[in-house]
């Protein structure tokens, strides 16, 4: 048998950022600034399951990926060809969803930080000019459960990053497990599917509201993370976490049916929301942001705002794209 190195599971917060939560902003800011990442309930202030799963069902088992810009909110920038081009409709609509939830997140920061509630959005406001936003629709094949893959060699599907933009939504797939964040500690671990307590747990520990985590199906909750122009944008206070995909190891903590997850082929919808183009990337006005600067807490970042010409946000992500690509 294969040996295999057991991760630990990353304890991301689940919350709930409709407006029966009044603490949804705070909770969301210190997940932010912790973890860079969270997920988010999907009730009313979601995206419906039935919309995502539709995603999902449309792109088929094509054993590719595709990238759909969203840079307007009524249509594909050019007819989309090839096998998506019937849904074109559905993808404009799921992008547009897509982004009026990262808008809801976005109000959440700037209300945390004490900023105009509007300060973010009216950045990303798609009716207003051109922006980098894409939903990217991955593809990563499987492999056999008796391939012998050295833990941080080969079995790496997707290497390590932090994603660009200002905030990333990302719809997982039961039974399709591999997605990594690396701790602020330096260790990578394991970010689950669905966080919500295994049933033994939850009858153990009573759940709540009383319903059973498998019974749950339908609402994965959706794992949003911070991308590097958030984090330059509030000088490194919420935090752009690297992360990856790996082959999950044949022993990973995973229950039956989900054992040979390797062996999955792993599909996975990202939406990568970016402010317009034209957008500074001034500091933001908010003594919270730069009370933590004050108390020099900060990690050295992706570079911050602060001893910089202003840039906008077109200049980073090109930025961002040469340094990846060696293009201009
Ligand atoms: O597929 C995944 O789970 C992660 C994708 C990702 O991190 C990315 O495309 O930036
Ligand atoms: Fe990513």
């Amino acid at each position: 048998m294969p040996s295999a190195t057991t991760r630990d599971t990353a304890q991301i917060p689940v919350i709930d950022i409709s407006d029966s939560n009044p603490d949804a902003a705070s909770q969301l800011l210190e997940a932010a600034a912790t973890y860079g990442f969270v997920f988010i309930k999907n009730n009313e202030a979601g995206i419906p399951p039935a919309e995502i799963d539709n995603m999902f069902e449309l792109r088929g088992d094509f054993k590719e990926a595709f990238n759909i810009s969203a840079s307007n909110p009524t249509k594909p920038p050019s007819p989309l060809s090839g096998p998506l081009a019937a849904n074109s409709a559905d993808l404009v609509a799921f992008s547009s969803a897509c982004h009026a939830l990262c808008e809801r997140i976005l109000h959440h920061f700037a209300v945390a930080l004490a900023l105009e509630s509007d300060w973010f959005t009216t950045r990303h406001d798609r009716s207003k000019g051109s922006s980098g936003n894409i939903l990217r629709l991955l593809y990563y094949p499987s492999i056999g459960d008796d391939v012998e893959l050295r833990p941080d060699e080969d079995d790496i599907r997707a290497g390590a990053h932090s994603d660009y933009g200002s905030v990333t939504l990302l719809f997982q797939r039961r039974g399709q497990p591999g997605l990594e964040i690396l701790t602020r500690q330096g260790k990578w671990e394991s970010v689950p599917v669905d966080p919500s307590p295994s049933p033994s747990l939850s009858s153990s520990s009573g759940d709540a509201d009383g319903s059973t985590a498998v019974a749950d199906a339908a609402a994965l909750p959706i794992l949003v993370n911070i991308g590097d122009l958030l984090s330059y944008w509030t000088n490194n206070l919420l935090k752009s976490t690297v992360h990856r995909v790996i082959f999950p190891s044949p022993n990973a903590n995973l229950t039956s049916p989900f054992k040979a997850a390797r062996a999955e082929d792993r599909y996975s919808i990202a939406y990568f929301c970016h402010p317009l183009d034209d957008a500074e990337l001034v500091p933001v006005p908010s003594r919270i942001v730069q009370e933590y600067r004050a108390d020099g807490v900060e990690e050295a970042g992706k570079g911050t705002v602060k001893g910089r010409a202003t840039i906008t946000a077109r200049d980073h992500l090109n930025e961002r794209l040469a340094a990846t690509y060696g293009v201009k």
